[in-house]
């Protein structure tokens, strides 16, 4: 495994008198896709924001434990300056500028970034050959995009801060499965351009297709991690985020999954995290 950009120790968060998170840790791998999964609530999201420094605009907050990134600590720092250090969010539900101009919105990604004049047309051009559907519509207003060219635009607007580590959360909620397919071809080609990915995604087969590694959330704490192959192998993991039942479709989901990867000598070696 690669040296880990991200380390999450002992991590705690919630919302108020909501416990969120409790002694997660987890480290994401320079340059490689992590997949965090899980069901509705069991924390996903609020992993996400504690790393990029957002969770207080939800009304939360870190209450334990510790967030390191390319050896610098990130809790206690905020947003502005999580998203200077490297990492940029992509929020769940896009969240596009929805009146501004694709263009506009574009620019407002660099803001905060500083990486010049020079530094912000590299961005621009590396997120225009990604999707060249955002220089096609560069003056139409974001809120008028189908829901896979606003996940474009918000990816887009998260890449011209140029980061390190991108932070997605489910992109591919709520998109037909052709765009869904087109959004995760994305996410392969930034990786491959170095931008390490951690990646919130309840469609499991695709973010198990994209990853490297993977861990399960479940209530708040990590419940499994290992590499996607071992993931995919777990039967736990076919039956609860697979949706897998019987064995010819379970054959089906992993050749699918291992389709997208070396695989070395087949025998999974799932660890159950002991916090
Ligand atoms: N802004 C908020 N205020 C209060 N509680 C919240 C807030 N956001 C999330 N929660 C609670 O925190 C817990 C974890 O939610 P979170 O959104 O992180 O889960 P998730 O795994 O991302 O789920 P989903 O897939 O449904 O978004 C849940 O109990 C949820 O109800």
């Amino acid at each position: 495994m690669e040296a880990a950009i991200l380390r999450v120790r002992g991590l705690a968060a919630g919302y108020g008198p909501v416990h969120a998170l409790s002694s997660v840790s987890l480290e994401v791998p320079d340059g490689a896709v992590t997949a965090v999964l899980g069901g509705n609530g069991a924390g996903k999201s609020t992993l996400l924001r504690a790393v990029s420094g957002t969770l207080r605009f939800q009304g939360g907050a870190i209450t334990g434990g510790t967030i390191e990134f390319a050896g610098e600590r990130l809790d206690g720092r905020n947003a502005a300056q999580i998203v200077a250090a490297g990492v940029v969010q992509v929020p769940e539900g896009r969240q596009v500028f929805a009146r501004m101009s694709v263009a506009d919105n574009l620019r407002a990604g660099a803001l905060g970034a500083r990486h010049g004049r020079r530094g912000e047309q590299e961005a621009r051009d590396r997120v225009l050959g990604l999707f060249p559907v955002l220089a096609e519509r560069a003056h139409q207003r974001a809120g008028l995009l189908s829901g896979g060219e606003q996940q474009m635009l918000a990816m887009g607007r998260a890449l011209m801060a140029r980061p390190r580590l991108l932070l997605l959360d489910e992109p591919s909620l709520g998109l037909a499965p052709m765009m869904a397919a087109r959004i995760a071809d994305t996410v392969r080609e930034i990786n491959d351009q170095g931008t390490a990915v951690l990646l919130v995604e309840q469609n499991a087969a695709l973010a198990l297709g994209l990853a490297s590694r993977a861990v399960v959330l479940e209530n708040g704490t990590v419940a499994l991690s290992g590499t996607a192959d071992e993931l995919a192998a777990s039967d736990e993991v076919r039956r609860r985020y697979l949706g897998v039942g019987d064995e010819e479709a379970a054959a089906d989901a992993e050749a699918g999954i291992r389709a997208e990867h070396d695989h070395s000598d087949g025998r999974p070696t799932l660890r159950r995290w002991v916090a």
